[in-house]
């Protein structure tokens, strides 16, 4: 049976930060995630998950000025030192909330520089960074997304993320594999799963178009989520997506799954 994470970056958005913590435990969620808890000291987000009941799953490593349009750091060449120390400051929060896995926004390619030294520039700051999550025991992610939502996304296939793989040569460095984006970029959503699934460590769903709930669009997700337990995927789940008219009253598609 998969087990579901609440992303409450996209879920409860009508609710305070803390208080989405509860609301997805009283709608059945097993875990939740986010973009990022920074905005919140450490204890406040720790005492709102404990209340809750609920794990966390993951959150991103911190990923610049979103505000601003920045989505991420680890590819800019005059970034590296923030996104070190952005490093530290995930871990500490991972620790505080007993988080086994932490996500790296890839970030936008800027004017001037080349691909190949964007390319240089996330490598080495990819084997610091999982160099230091293993000395913690997290696991280390990286997510491609689509180029329509993020125009100018320096990660958006799951070659590419093999290749950055590779390259980087650490057994904890592993894949978020978010059905939407992959959905929109490759298709052949589950032969590429079954090849990578050693390497995917969290996977995120959202239908498409729309990027709703399970259910509103063109991905089966039926047949998508029998594969994960056929294929013996034991992560989460993160729902990731745009609830068409409220998180609770949408979730009607996880019915099945209940116990
Ligand atoms: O798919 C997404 O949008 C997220 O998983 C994320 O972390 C960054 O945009
Ligand atoms: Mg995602």
């Amino acid at each position: 049976m998969p087990k579901f994470s609440a992303n409450l970056s996209f879920l409860y958005q009508d609710l305070p930060f803390l208080d989405r913590f509860g609301a997805a435990a009283k709608d059945g969620f097993r875990a939740l995630e986010y973009l990022g808890p920074y905005a919140e000291p450490k204890e406040k987000v720790a005492e709102a998950l404990q209340a809750s009941g609920l794990k966390q799953a993951l959150f991103n490593v911190p990923s610049g000025d979103w505000a601003a349009g920045e989505r991420g750091i680890a590819c800019l060449p005059d970034r590296i030192e923030e996104f070190r120390s952005g490093v530290s400051l995930a871990l500490d929060y991972a620790e505080a909330l007993a988080c086994e896995q932490v996500n790296v926004i890839s970030g936008l390619v800027p004017r001037g520089p080349d691909l190949g030294t964007l390319e240089e520039v996330l490598v080495e700051n990819l084997k610091y960074a999982a160099q230091r999550c293993a000395d913690a025991g997290i696991k280390l992610l990286i997510e491609p997304i689509n180029l329509r939502d993020i125009p100018g996304f320096f990660l958006s296939t799951t070659d590419h993320a093999e290749r950055i793989l590779e390259k980087v040569g650490s057994d904890n460095l592993y894949i978020q594999y978010d059905f939407y984006h992959m959905q929109i970029m490759q298709g052949d959503l589950i032969p590429t799963f079954t090849r990578l699934e050693d390497r995917i460590a969290h996977v995120q769903i959202a239908d498409n178009p729309g990027r709703n709930e399970p259910g509103t669009g063109e991905i089966n997700y039926g047949f998508v989520l029998s594969e994960l337990d056929r294929l013996g995927y034991d992560g989460w789940v993160g729902c990731e997506y745009k609830p068409k008219a409220g998180t609770s009253e949408g979730l009607g598609w996880m019915n099945p799954y209940r116990k």
